[in-house]
């Protein structure tokens, strides 16, 4: 059992007022889940204020309350604890309270508008397949070992990543590989982790509707860099140019990669098809099963963090030669069907880009490509008709759909996305809003050879609508119309 001063070391604190000896039973940041004992961080949020649910927590059974502002409660004889940023305090306590976890691994965070899943996952397997014990954190899945948690946000709460790193500890894992979401950097769920190592992939548009400009989207990134230790690495993207702001104010080794410019790891592409990708990596050349050529950032990413970590490289490559891509990146739909069918998680204007381009720079002869992609509801706005705008550009046909409207007017969404639909590209578009009807009119509307791409939902199991998700898999349903229209 911890006391809170045990539980409050290295915290930031304003004032306090009674007593710092009593035991803590469990850290609470939702008076809902408040029991006897429990500690409770009131934190202002996005939606509501937790100062205001202080009463309720206390009324629970909280024995002290960490806050930004000492409220005027009359007679309550629990500890109060004062801090300028509850946040980034209760990623501390969270640390302290299970025993610093992200010290006794090896943790390496990656950052970056895309190919966060895919690069975490590559280095997951890597380093399962080298022999390790080791920890994943990822929108996907988290995962100790071999055993599967699911996962509810790309990067966890303050209280469940420390647990989560906790139990990797116990299992005894070297590496933790976890992405880092601007999000959880802005609200300071990586607050008190202790990194060996952090990555930067990439910054282009998304999330304007929580940082509410490019500079500060680019300032939460940063902020992950800066918080590093003079002996964790940091690992940046040259080939980006916000790779070098990133590097600008921290203390970490510096090192870059990319295809452009000489670095410390370079990558040159010798080959991309829909068999793989051949790759030149400093000086050996290596074909990997993952297509695309953003697909060489993220395999050279890997690449630098394992010899970074004092891998053997050409066992690193020889391994990382026979991974497959992750859940719903570029996957391939296998049918009875010669439309080549293909799920991936593009959500993001760059990444339909890259995920297009690809495709068209596959094509050998008339083939149509036959595109089916939404935008989330209650998420950035402003990427809608830039998305569409895309899709439409690199397809012959394309479907707008719903992508978990959540709780906006999903014909809203559409509409904005048509905002970015000329009238030269408006006879190439449908709009279909149920999903199932949009998968399947577009293998209607496939021939042989043809290529269907449903974009933003990739590994994803539901649709949700006004919070409620109702069970949907891309994989599941195209695979179902494809087969329906074969020859
Ligand atoms: C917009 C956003 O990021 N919201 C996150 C945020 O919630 P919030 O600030 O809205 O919280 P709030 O509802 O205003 O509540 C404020 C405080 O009052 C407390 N409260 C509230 C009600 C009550 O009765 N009692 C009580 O104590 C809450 O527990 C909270 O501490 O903090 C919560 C706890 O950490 C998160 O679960 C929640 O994620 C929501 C569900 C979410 O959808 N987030 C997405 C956008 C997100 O984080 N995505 C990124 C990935 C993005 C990407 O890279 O693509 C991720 O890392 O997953
Ligand atoms: N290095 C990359 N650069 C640009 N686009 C990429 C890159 N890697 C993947 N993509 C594209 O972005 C999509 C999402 O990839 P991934 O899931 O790895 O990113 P992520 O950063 O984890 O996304 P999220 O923020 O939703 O967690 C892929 O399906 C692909 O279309
Ligand atoms: N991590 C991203 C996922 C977007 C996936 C897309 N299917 C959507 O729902 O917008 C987000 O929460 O913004
Ligand atoms: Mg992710």
């Amino acid at each position: 059992m911890k006391t809170l001063k045990d539980i409050l070391y290295n915290v930031k604190l304003t004032s306090v007022s009674g007593n710092t000896g009593i035991e803590v039973v469990d850290v609470c940041f939702d008076s809902r889940k408040v029991q006897k004992g429990s500690l409770f961080v009131a934190v202002k949020g996005t939606q509501v204020d937790g100062h205001d649910y202080i009463e309720k927590a206390i009324k629970s059974g909280a024995v002290a309350v960490v806050c930004e502002e000492m409220p005027l409660l009359p007679d309550i004889h629990v500890t109060f604890v004062e801090t300028g940023d509850s946040a980034a305090a209760l990623g501390v306590i969270a640390s302290n309270f299970f025993d610093n976890p992200s010290k006794k691994i090896k943790l390496v965070g990656i950052t970056g508008t895309n190919g966060k899943t895919t690069t975490v996952t590559l280095l997951y397997s890597l380093f399962r397949s080298l022999g390790y014990n080791v920890g994943l954190l990822s929108t996907v899945q988290n995962k100790i070992n071999d055993e599967v948690i699911p996962s509810t946000h790309t990067t966890p709460d303050q209280i469940s990543l420390n647990a989560l790193l906790s139990e990797m500890v116990k299992q005894k894992c070297e590496y933790a590989f976890m992405e880092v979401s601007s999000h959880a950097i802005d609200q300071g769920r990586i607050a008190g982790l202790q990194y060996t190592g952090a990555v930067f992939m990439n910054i282009s548009h998304d999330h304007l509707d929580y940082h509410e400009t490019f500079d500060n989207y680019i300032k939460a990134k940063k902020k992950l860099f800066d918080g590093l230790p003079s002996s964790a690495f940091a690992l940046v993207n040259m080939d980006d140019k916000r790779g070098q702001v990133m590097l600008q104010n921290t203390r970490a080794r510096q090192l870059a990669f990319g295809l452009k410019f000489m670095t410390d790891y370079k990558a040159k592409i010798i080959t991309n098809s829909y068999q793989g990708l051949e790759l030149d990596i400093n000086g050996r050349s290596v074909w990997f099963r993952l297509i695309g050529a953003f697909n060489a950032y993220n395999l050279l990413a890997a690449y630098a963090v394992a010899d970074i970590l004092e891998q053997d490289v050409e066992e690193v490559l020889l391994m990382l030669s026979g991974i497959e891509t992750a859940p719903g990146r570029f996957e391939s739909v296998n049918a009875d069907s010669n439309v080549r069918a293909i799920v991936d998680y593009a959500h993001t204007p760059d990444a339909l880009e890259n995920v297009l381009q690809t495709i068209d720079s596959f094509r050998s002869g008339n083939e149509k490509v036959i595109t089916v992609v939404g935008c989330g509801g209650d998420r950035d706005k402003d990427k809608r008709p830039v998305m569409a705008s895309i899709a439409a550009k690199w397809s012959d046909k394309v479907i707008f759909t719903d992508d978990n409207p959540r709780t906006e007017n999903p014909d809203t969404i559409i509409k904005e996305m048509m905002g970015g639909i000329g009238p030269s590209m408006v006879k190439k578009t449908l709009i279909i809003r149920d999903r199932r009807e949009a998968i399947k009119t577009a293998c209607s509307l496939a021939n042989d050879e043809d290529i269907i791409l449903v974009a933003g939902k990739g590994h994803e199991t539901y649709q949700e609508i006004n919070g409620v998700r109702h069970d949907f898999d891309d994989r599941a349903v195209l695979k179902e119309m494809l087969e329906l229209f074969k020859d």
